[in-house]
């Protein structure tokens, strides 16, 4: 009989994840097969650091999944740098049952665009993958945006700097930020006037998650390059 093959995830990972961050079975199912297809393609494409894989359920699941709860009626997000599909793509599985949601991916690199691709197909989930640089596509995307999320992406200063056109109308930005929060802010207020509300992660110990409501420009101020306005 042929052996099933061994996975590469630590057996009480999945269990962890969702004692943490409980979904429904439906939502579990789509996860499985995100899971399934992200394991088969990261043998070909980088699409998490290969040291979380054993922890993917943990370490990416239920870090993109905890944002559910700051934004709880949010239908409409943008996920800017998606890469592998974190939080986009968890997102989008755990809202395919809630009519009218859509999660807007953009990614710029082609192989990673068509895995999130193949991703919303395998899972039936509410994404829409956007290849495109985040500059050249944020403010494209047509209708109303509830919320704008950022992973593993950029420092907060130039994060803010993407979010900005669809926060000025309307958009929450939730970013996951890691043990660095304080300096990135300090640093991201020579440019920015912004009120964050600051979350402690509830997956990772010194994690962060960085809430915006509202981004304003500082004017004279050096911008987030370095040249003064
Ligand atoms: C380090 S990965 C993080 C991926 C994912 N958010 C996560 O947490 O696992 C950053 C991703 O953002 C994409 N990216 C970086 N700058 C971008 C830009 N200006 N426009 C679109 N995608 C970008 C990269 O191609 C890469 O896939």
């Amino acid at each position: 009989m042929p052996k099933a093959p061994i996975s590469p995830i630590h057996p009480s990972d999945k269990a962890a994840a969702l004692a943490l961050t409980p979904v429904s079975r439906e939502t579990e199912a789509r996860l499985d097969r995100y899971v399934d297809l992200l394991v088969a393609w990261q043998a070909k494409t980088n699409l998490v650091a290969p040291s979380t894989l054993p922890n993917l359920w943990t370490r990416h699941i239920s870090d993109s999944l905890q944002l559910l709860s700051l934004a709880p009626s949010a239908k409409t997000w943008v996920d800017l740098g998606s890469g592998g599909g974190f939080p986009g793509v968890v997102l989008a599985c755990a809202l395919a049952e809630t009519p009218g949601a859509n999660i807007h991916l953009i990614e710029r690199n082609a192989k990673k665009a068509a895995f999130l691709r193949e991703a919303i197909r395998v899972t039936s989930a509410a994404g829409t993958v956007h290849l495109a640089d985040i500059g050249d596509s944020v403010d494209r995307i047509a209708g109303p945006i509830d919320c704008v999320t950022a992973r593993a992406l950029a420092p907060l200063h130039q994060l803010i700097g993407f979010a900005e056109p669809v926060v000025r109308k309307g958009a929450k930005a939730l970013f996951l930020k890691g043990q660095d929060v304080e300096a990135e802010l300090t640093e991201a207020t020579k440019y920015w006037n912004i009120t964050p509300r600051l979350h402690s992660s509830r997956t990772s110990g010194n994690g962060w998650i960085v809430e915006l409501d509202q981004i304003d420009r500082r004017t004279s101020s050096a911008t987030a390059d370095g040249n003064q306005v």
